[in-house]
């Protein structure tokens, strides 16, 4: 069933929960979504192998690909590049699976010009304090990197309010109610249903 539906595209600031949502449909469908393996420029990690984790190239193979055409969406971050190729996500159609593409603002811009007509899920925090409050208690920041990633957040959030850019808006408040929406709509059901997007104005209050 599967092998029809489009790509699903799932973004949101850092911390919402998106990771969160996505392990958990993984784990209870591991036969029916799959990620796409992106290219990058950085070195492969120990324990990285070339085309399971990335397709590891040289900046300019990459630059070749990005005027080849061959990439979705592409970025670059601290010196490297990274980018999703269409081939990338054809692979893990090929399987039968459905393809989960976790990218941000930029990424979902450049999606949405291709001819893959992604379904665009946005998650959505119930408010800003609880955003600050997840990233905090996550642990796995300095508090300059949280106070990065919300301003990353405020933009990813302004992006996605403008009108036409998302198809579902989740609001990751209670994580199952927000997970059973999330899985109605990954596994393309026709009454799946988001929620209204919030009104989010809490940005000044003390974070
Ligand atoms: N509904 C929820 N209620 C409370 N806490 C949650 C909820 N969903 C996720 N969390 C917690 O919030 C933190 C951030 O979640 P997660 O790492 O999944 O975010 P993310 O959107 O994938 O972030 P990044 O984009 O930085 O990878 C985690 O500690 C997670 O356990």
């Amino acid at each position: 069933m599967n092998m029809t539906l489009p790509p699903l595209v799932i973004f949101g600031p850092s911390g919402v929960g998106k990771g969160t949502l996505i392990n958990r449909l993984m784990r209870e469908f591991p036969d029916a979504f799959g990620f796409s393996v992106s290219h990058t420029t950085r070195a492969p990690r120990p324990g990285e192998r070339d085309g399971k984790e990335y397709h590891f190239t040289t900046p300019d193979n990459f630059k070749n690909l990005i005027s080849d055409r061959a990439f979705i969406e592409h970025a670059q971050f601290s010196g490297n590049f990274y980018g999703t190729s269409f081939q990338a996500v054809k692979d893990v159609a090929a399987t039968g699976k459905r393809c989960i593409l976790d990218i941000d603002a930029q990424g979902v811009q450049q999606v949405k010009q291709t001819p893959l007509q992604p379904v665009v899920v946005f998650i959505s925090p119930p408010s800003i304090t609880a955003l600050s409050q997840r990233l905090r208690g996550r642990a796995t920041d300095s508090e300059e990197a949280i106070q990065r990633r919300l301003a990353t957040a405020r933009r990813e959030i302004e992006y996605a309010r403008q009108p036409g850019i998302f198809d579902y808006v989740i609001v990751n408040d209670d994580l199952d109610r927000a997970y059973h929406k999330f899985k109605s709509i990954a596994n393309g059901e026709m009454d799946a249903r988001g929620d209204q997007m919030p009104l989010l104005h809490d940005w000044n209050h003390d974070l």
